[in-house]
């Protein structure tokens, strides 16, 4: 866990005159839209939520034999400079296997981030090869023996599962299969992330993150004694939210904290400066008078650490131009919401999954409690409006 050395200093928050708009938005938001959804019975989805577990968590099984033997050799770069590993690739060639075999009656549709170009070029193949190895090896070590020996073309295919573009109407399956990839190449925080979308809606999310403490990484909150790492959250519409250690099978029901006094609250942000402004969250937080210095982990963990309280607020500020994809939120965000968390975008609009692989939002992504939300709305307002003033 990273955290900064500077502690905020609190200071008194202006009640604005928009805390009706803020309140009402509330209601709109996608905690209302699941409860509110036709496919809130409880024995709903059960069958997808096994299948999901099983495969993020042996994808979280082949991510840990990487992270723990990382060749420089198997991290790339992707077209858009960003890193990707033979972890990437195999992972979500795991998750796509899995799940075809686990629900052998669905019609298929995985929106994932990664894609086979690089690994079908002349210079791809040694990658591939490794890729396959892993692959086969997890399996075996499983004794998941219905998988006769894949091969290359095998693995290739599975990776291309995930082309699809989503959308609003029937099932996808969205999937991120390393989350915070710079985190796993450091040796830090990083998350499985899979999620099913019915008819635009988010209905079940499974967080595997291998590296996360099963004791709270916040200030006051305990949930084992041991040191302990690897977590598996997991979430059903309707459902609450429920985390177990990885290789585990005790579940616990996880809440996200519930206090309204911003003093006791402290906060989740990325732990890349380049993916989340850090300058605007420390405004942020400082205008609401949040006294707690961030927490600066990688990936979906936040969500996870976020659902059962460890923190009260998690702040995403994307610099200019940078568009928001569907696998880096869809699971997070069930998991905090069944907990009883709400997702907005810094206008407080709910986040709308139905769009294809892009979420577009509107500035930012904020994370809180029912009780912090109208007061967190206005201070990103103040601060959003004060940076727009200084331009
Ligand atoms: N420029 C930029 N701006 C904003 N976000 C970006 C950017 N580049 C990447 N990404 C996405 O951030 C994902 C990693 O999640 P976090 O930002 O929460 O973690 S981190 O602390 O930054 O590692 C990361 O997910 P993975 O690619 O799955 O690792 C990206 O989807
Ligand atoms: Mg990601
Ligand atoms: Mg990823
Ligand atoms: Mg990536």
């Amino acid at each position: 866990m990273n955290t900064a050395t500077v502690w905020l200093r609190a200071r008194s928050i202006t009640i604005g005159s928009d805390w009706r708009v803020c309140e009402a938005r509330i209601r709109r938001s996608g905690r209302r839209c699941c409860s509110s959804s036709p496919f809130l019975s409880s024995m709903a989805y059960e069958k997808e939520l096994a299948a999901a577990k099983k495969a993020a968590a042996l994808a979280a099984r082949l991510c840990q034999k990487v992270q723990k033997a990382l060749l420089q050799s198997d991290v790339h770069s992707k077209s858009d400079k960003s890193p990707v590993t033979v972890a990437d690739y195999g992972s979500q060639a795991l998750v796509s296997l899995i799940l075809e075999r686990e629900l052998p009656s669905e019609t298929f549709s995985l929106v994932a981030e990664e894609d086979s170009g690089d690994l079908r070029k002349e210079s791809g193949q040694d990658t591939l090869k490794r890729i396959t190895e892993l692959v086969n090896d997890t399996l075996t070590g499983e004794g998941l023996n219905g998988f006769s020996s894949l091969t290359t073309n095998d693995v290739l295919k599975a990776i291309d599962n995930g082309k699809s573009d989503g959308g609003s109407v029937g099932r996808h399956w969205v999937l991120d299969p390393i989350d915070g990839t710079k985190g796993f190449v450091r040796g830090d925080q990083y998350a499985i992330a899979l999620a099913l979308l019915h008819d635009g809606k988010v209905v079940l999310g499974v967080l595997a993150c291998p590296n996360l403490p099963l004791a709270s990484i916040g200030s006051n909150q305990t949930h084992s004694s041991s040191n302990e790492v690897g977590c598996l959250f997991f979430a059903k519409v309707g459902d609450g939210s429920y985390m177990q250690a990885l290789g585990g099978s005790t579940q616990t029901r996880v809440h996200v904290c519930d206090t309204d006094n911003p003093e006791e609250a402290s906060f989740f942000e990325s732990f890349e400066a380049a993916h989340s402004s850090h300058d605007l969250s420390s405004s942020i937080a400082e205008k609401l008078g949040v006294k707690a210095p961030p927490v600066r982990i990688d990936s979906q963990a936040k969500y996870g650490a976020l659902s059962r309280g460890d923190g009260a607020i998690y702040l995403r500020f994307p610099h200019k131009g940078y568009r928001e994809k569907i696998w880096d939120h869809a699971a997070g965000s069930i998991v905090v919401t069944e907990a009883g968390g709400i997702c907005m975008d810094a206008a407080g609009n709910p986040l709308d999954f139905s769009k294809g692989k892009f979420l577009d939002v509107v500035s930012g992504i904020i994370v809180t409690n029912q009780k912090l939300m109208p007061s967190l709305l206005r201070a990103v307002k103040e601060a959003l409006n004060e940076k727009a003033s200084s331009l």
